[in-house]
């Protein structure tokens, strides 16, 4: 038989499908200054407004005069609660099942929170007019810490719900206190820890950050009054579920409302939540009839949109002495700030909190989760992470290394003794998840293979020796990661936000010429859906990615989606691509079979084509098909080719990784210098291995902020210290490393293509593995553990605690 050529090897090679390092398209529009983001959207007659922000963290509102600001040329309207109560949009619906003040409602709970809004002819003279407006505050006593929150003679922070003993999540027992989440089995594993030979303890502290995308949240909405029809652009993350929100919130029908997402700076988690901005600024459109733009400052960012973390976790972990790990007890002590507007799935308070067992296959484990209110900033968004899941993953590397130190056994050595095993999978956690695939061996030893585990530690060893000569100031670190994450949500029967299943969709057009559009529910924030999703449809479909379009965020064209956030976008929307692709080839099938004029069995898929079982030369090509499909007339076929899916993923993904870090600390300033960090990762099957790369750069490099010294903190009084980039820690080219990328690949067995989610493994990882390098530098001075973020000062004081410094 003769060849055929092109082979199908270089069929597929054209396709630029599964596995392909395709060039991201939107960079040709990113990287010529053609973005459309929100900031860009300039309608005729259009307003902007700005917000009276309160300096106080916990204050009454006595008063707002707002008479000489209404006096400032060009200013239109300034709103407060009051004008908001008789629409009652005052308060507003948070995600995590409690309310949340649009505009001060009689008091403000946090440094930031909005007071007011005014409304004016451009941003000047809106800034104006906000610093004339006379807000009389009567300052009340501020709760920045959550144990003393809890206190019973703590100030009442919530008054409008002081008495309410039923919260969102179950009882509440005290008037800060919000819910308690418990997993577990509490008597099993204290009777372990009671009964073990050995314990380690720890409290650790993952400080308060944030996510700080690059462009800042906003919005512009527009009531067009004629057709009854609202328009927002937005830097949406969900935008289905923002209209679906709005809908409710506002009595507008649900297809009077279009939420569009255009290109947005970065999203990490920040632009899930809903904030009164968005409210007061679709209020202020229906008000004045004129189209309303709002977008904040670098400060109003950081003080007052959703901020990540601030998780107090107490964490036990027995053992036997030769290093199996028989129980893990953990209690969470959770800062929610002054109302829980925390994003995560309704039945899942603390998110996925419960993936801390690891990849460790612990027994029996505990798990509790206290949520407080304080005078800080609402929110307790993901910041790449899917739902607490970087706590988790922090609070049982932590512990790892806590045990292993207690034990006197390498911390390397424990971890492979306590990985679930390959033919463990899928394997059921203490905690309650289905773990669908892993083969943490493998990977583990890849990695120490690849650093050169055994020669750091003997480096490392001759190094303290030196330091004690006296012959250095300069100890060296080795932070080692195992992580396990756990994304996608996800199962609509126990995942939804609000209500919603967590589902995703995807709808695919195939133009009579053969090439196509696919448009998706959820919404890229710079992570390439556009490249990617085309991909996965060129290897379904066989078009070439390059003529395949890709839109997101436009609910009025979009299928419902739930957004993009938790890494859900490859695991739930990819997957709901594949099959929406797959039917598109079902009905291909069927044409091609008549067009060859056989029987639909008798042709079979080949990279690209339909070929006749047998004798590959007959074959119809998908273009060829595409074509057919609009212009014959196929008995029992109808026209077109069009397909859409909508799926409910029968489980999450759980990608993990190995990461080693290597770190030289200076024991005199506090500074750390990473001299190398390899990342090994495994998200199943690899779409687009150059796009995977980039995202676990990003994620490392935001995993080395948040553990080198990002941080929002706050002072006695609730004043925001960190409320600038000056602050603010954004680590630029010069403090980030160079990193070394590596992966295996473990499909997932339920995800049509194997993919699992990426972005967010990366910080998942990354932070314990910076954190674990700058503890284990101290360890041979006896030092256990430190909390974060390690800046120079507080590395200084490890050193200095230690009496290193003479
Ligand atoms: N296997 C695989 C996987 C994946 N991939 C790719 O990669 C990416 C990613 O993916 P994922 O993982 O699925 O994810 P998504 O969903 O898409 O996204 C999300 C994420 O993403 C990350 N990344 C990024 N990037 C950028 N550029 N920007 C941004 O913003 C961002 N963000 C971040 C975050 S934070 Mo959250 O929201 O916190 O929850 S979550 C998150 C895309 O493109 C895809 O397709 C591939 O290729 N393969
Ligand atoms: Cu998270």
């Amino acid at each position: 038989m003769n060849e055929i050529t092109p082979t199908p090897a270089e069929r597929a090679e054209k396709l630029k499908g599964l596995g392909s390092s395709r060039k991201r398209v939107e960079d040709v529009r990113f990287t010529q200054g053609k973005g459309n983001y929100v900031d860009d959207i300039k309608l005729p007659g259009m307003l902007f407004g700005d917000f009276v922000r309160s300096p106080y963290a916990h204050a009454r509102v006595v008063s707002i005069d707002a008479e000489a600001a209404k006096q400032v040329p060009g200013v239109v309207a300034v709103l407060t609660a009051a004008d908001l109560a008789p629409l009652g949009l005052h308060w507003m619906p948070t995600l995590a099942g409690d309310k949340q003040m649009v505009l001060a409602d009689g008091k403000v709970l946090f440094q930031g929170q909005e007071v007011a809004f005014v409304v004016a002819t451009d941003r000047y003279a809106a800034a104006d007019a906000v610093e004339l407006v006379e807000v009389d505050y009567e300052e009340l006593p501020v709760v920045t810490d959550p144990f003393k929150a809890l206190e019973p003679d703590a100030p009442v922070l919530r008054e409008d719900i002081a008495d309410q003993k039923e919260g969102a999540h179950g009882a509440r027992r005290h008037h800060n206190h919000i819910f308690t989440w418990e997993q577990g089995d509490r008597e099993a594993t204290e009777k372990v820890l009671a009964e073990a030979d050995v314990v380690a303890e720890e409290m650790i502290y993952y400080h308060r950050t944030h996510p700080c995308p690059l462009e800042t949240c906003g919005c512009v909405a527009s009531m067009d009054k004629v057709n009854g029809k609202l328009t927002v652009w937005g830097t949406f993350q969900a935008p289905h579920a923002v209209r679906t929100v709005a809908s409710l919130i506002s009595g507008i029908a649900e297809h009077n409302i279009r939420i569009i997402s255009p290109d947005i700076g970065g999203g990490f988690g920040n632009k899930v939540g809903v904030y009164p901005g968005y409210i007061c600024s679709i209020v202020a459109s229906i008000v004045t009839g004129k189209p309303v733009k709002w977008v904040e400052d670098r400060m109003e960012n950081l003080m007052a949109t959703a901020f990540a973390r601030d998780y107090w976790m107490q964490g036990k972990i027995a053992a036997t002495k030769d290093g199996r790990i028989t129980g893990l007890w953990c209690h969470v002590t959770a800062d929610h700030g002054g109302f829980d507007a925390c994003a995560d799935p309704t039945k899942f308070p603390a998110g996925f909190f419960n993936i801390c067992t690891g990849s460790y296959d612990i027994p029996v484990a505990w798990l509790a989760v206290d949520g407080v209110y304080t005078n800080k900033a609402p929110g307790g968004v993901a910041y790449r992470c899917s739902f607490r899941v970087t706590e988790a993953a922090y609070l049982i590397e932590r512990m790892i290394e806590v045990l292993a130190i207690k034990l006197g056994i390498d911390a390397a050595e424990l971890r492979r003794k306590n990985f679930i095993r390959k033919d463990q999978f899928p394997y059921r956690s203490a905690l309650g998840w289905e773990y669908d695939s892993g083969d943490y061996h493998t990977a583990w030893d890849k990695a120490l293979a690849a650093v050169g585990y055994e020669d750091l530690r003997a480096e490392q060893a001759d190094r303290v020796e030196s330091f004690r000569r006296g012959e250095t100031r300069k100890l060296m670190g080795v932070g080692l990661t195992f992580f396990t994450e756990i994304v996608g949500a996800g199962p609509v029967k126990n995942c939804d936000i609000l209500g919603l299943g967590m589902f995703d969709s995807c709808e695919i057009r195939i133009h009579p010429t053969g090439s196509a559009i696919a448009r998706l529910g959820t919404i890229s924030q710079g992570q390439g859906h556009a490249t990617t999703f085309a991909q996965i449809l060129a290897s379904e479909i066989g078009i070439p990615a390059d003529n395949i379009t890709i839109e997101e965020g436009d609910t009025d064209t979009a299928p419902y989606g739930l957004g993009t956030y938790g890494s859900r976008s490859t695991p739930v929307a990819g997957a709901a691509t594949a099959m929406a692709g797959r039917k598109i080839r079902a009905k291909a099938q069927m044409i091609a079979a008549y067009l060859l004029e056989v029987h639909d069995d008798d042709v079979e898929w080949d990279v690209d084509r339909f070929v006749v079982k047998g004798a590959p030369e007959r074959f119809k090509a998908m273009a060829e098909i595409a074509f057919a499909a609009y212009n014959q007339a196929i008995p029992g076929i109808e026209p077109g080719l069009e397909a859409v899916s909508y799926y409910d993923p029968p489980n999450m993904t759980y990608p993990f990784g190995a990461y080693v870090c290597v770190v030289d600390v200076d024991v005199d300033t506090g500074q750390v210098d990473i001299r190398r960090f390899y990342a090994l990762d495994d998200c199943g099957t690899r779409i687009n291995p150059m796009i995977i790369e980039g995202q676990v750069h990003g994620g490392l490099t935001e995993a080395l902020a948040i553990a080198m010294g990002q941080e929002i903190a706050y002072d006695e009084l609730g004043n925001v210290k960190t409320g600038t980039l000056m602050d603010f820690f954004v680590p630029t080219a010069w403090e980030t490393p160079h990193y070394e990328t590596d992966w295996t690949t473990t499909p997932s067995p339920h995800h049509p293509i194997g993919a699992k989610g990426v972005g967010e493994s990366p910080n998942v990882g990354g932070v314990p593995c910076f954190s674990n390098a700058v503890n284990d530098a101290f360890r041979a001075f006896g030092h256990v553990h430190a909390h974060m973020p390690h800046d120079h000062w507080r590395v200084w004081k490890i050193a200095h605690d230690l009496g290193l410094h003479g």
